[in-house]
């Protein structure tokens, strides 16, 4: 689904990837682990079209996304779940998923089956929803795109226990029912193995592992990467 060679990104005079390379297979939830500031979240803003300084290639289905604006990369079937969420807090939770929606189309009523809660709501503002609410909302909002690629920047973020394990279940799920490969950008180790069937480390900008769950010695190689 997506081929990332020789990805070079960063903020002004600063570089943050180096020669980053790594594929996304179709229906696969590939995980992207690493410390702080290690380049996460630059990676996905760079495969969004999000950075400026930005080399290398990004292919997707046999498309060049590498140089195009954010707006066509979200039309040829990428989508972001935002670090931090940014839904829209004075819009409904109706109206945020509308926002996402290609012109003349609804959300999709599968999304509800994933997340009820948003059924439920679908008149509340967006920014009176709780963490979790609201990053469902957030996922449940990239949803509405029908996209075939999901990055999700670190859903887990400021969000319950409870909702990360139940997040840990439905990622991988509604990639399998809907066909759409996910990459998963975390600091949380449990919901990379429990989501992810492959993961990378990234150590200042650059990978420097892969793994794999069932691989011998994983767990230990991964705490010793991230210094849990
Ligand atoms: N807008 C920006 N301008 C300049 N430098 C930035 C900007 N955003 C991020 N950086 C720098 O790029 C590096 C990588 O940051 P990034 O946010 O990609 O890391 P991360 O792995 O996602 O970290 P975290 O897990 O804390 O979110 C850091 O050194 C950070 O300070």
């Amino acid at each position: 689904m997506l081929e990332v060679r020789d990805l070079c990104a960063g903020y002004g005079g600063a570089q943050v990837l180096d020669r980053v390379q790594f594929h996304l297979l179709k229906g696969e939830v590939l995980g992207i682990l690493g410390r702080n500031g290690a380049g996460k979240s630059t990676l996905v803003k760079a495969v969004m079209g999000m950075l400026p300084q930005t080399s290398g290639s990004i292919e997707f289905r046999s498309q060049q996304l590498l140089g195009l604006p954010t707006y066509r990369i979200g039309r040829a079937g990428v989508s972001l779940v935002p670090q931090g969420r940014w839904i829209f807090p004075r819009l409904s939770v109706l109206q945020n998923l509308q926002a996402a929606c290609p012109v003349g189309t609804e959300p999709p009523d599968i999304i509800f089956s994933y997340f009820p809660v948003l059924k439920q709501r679908l008149r509340q503002m967006g920014g009176t929803m709780s963490g979790g609410e609201q990053q469902m909302l957030a996922i449940a909002r990239a949803m509405c795109a029908r996209p075939k690629v999901l990055l999700l920047d670190e859903p887990s973020d400021g969000v319950q226990p409870n909702i990360v394990q139940m997040l840990g279940e439905l990622i991988p799920s509604l990639c399998k029912e809907l066909e759409i490969s996910a990459v998963l950008v975390e600091q949380n180790l449990d919901l990379v193995m429990n989501a992810a069937q492959r993961w990378l480390v990234l150590e200042r900008g650059r990978i420097v592992h892969e793994g794999r769950l069932n691989s011998l010695g994983e767990l230990e190689t991964l705490e010793k990467l991230l210094g849990v």
